[in-house]
């Protein structure tokens, strides 16, 4: 990963076509989508949707049992997500969802044209780490982390990203995406 200063972000693709109101925190499993995506909102007043909610019981019986979800099994999924955003995003939403490939993002972005991401990068062995101490409390397991990162597209290049290092502290990384909707919601006030 690129080695970049501790306040920094490691890039973003902002204004003019960044949205100011809904935002998809993804990533790989153990990047911190669903701790940094709910305190985010919690900072910004939104309401935070939390994607693993909207698995099936097929998807997340699949994932305990160490199989790798595939593009069907991700299909309604990602559909339901995308409703959601679309319900909430004029009163500000940030969802927790892996979007791990661009056909994913490009189904997302179908029902909020400009949503905004934010990628929380983690290297290979963090990400395990943070999975596997999760232990028994959460479902998904630290078995998946390779098929994860297999799957994974990054987003650079892509419209209304926020590209962050997910091993910076929790507080950095909620100040440099509370500071970049800030700065965007101003260029679409311009
Ligand atoms: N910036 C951070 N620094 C250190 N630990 C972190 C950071 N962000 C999250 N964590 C820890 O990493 C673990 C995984 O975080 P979290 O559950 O939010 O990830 P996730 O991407 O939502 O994972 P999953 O998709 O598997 O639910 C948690 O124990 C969390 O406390
Ligand atoms: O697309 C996927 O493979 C899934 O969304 C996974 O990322 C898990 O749901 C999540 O990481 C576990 O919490």
């Amino acid at each position: 990963m690129q080695k970049i200063a501790l306040s920094s972000p490691v890039g973003d693709t902002g204004a003019p076509d960044c949205p100011s109101r809904a935002v998809v925190v993804m990533g790989v499993s153990g990047s911190g989508k669903s701790t940094v995506g709910e305190r985010l909102a919690l900072r910004q007043g939104w309401i935070f949707i939390e994607g693993d909610a909207f698995h099936s019981k097929q998807n997340h019986a699949k994932m305990q049992a160490g199989t790798p979800l595939t593009d069907e099994d991700r299909e309604s999924w990602l559909e339901a997500l995308g409703r959601e955003l679309a319900r909430h995003a004029a009163a500000g939403v940030v969802l927790s969802c892996s979007a791990l490939k661009r056909a994913y993002r490009q189904r997302l972005r179908a029902h909020v044209p400009d949503l905004a991401f934010i990628w929380l990068e983690v290297g290979r062995d963090e990400a395990r780490q943070r999975v596997a101490s999760r232990g028994e409390r959460h479902f998904f397991p630290a078995a998946l982390i390779d098929s994860q990162f297999a799957a994974l597209e990054p987003p650079h290049d892509e419209a209304g990203l926020l590209h962050l290092d997910s091993e910076h502290p929790l507080e950095a990384l909620l100040a440099q995406a509370a500071e970049w909707l800030q700065r965007n919601s101003h260029a679409h006030d311009a």
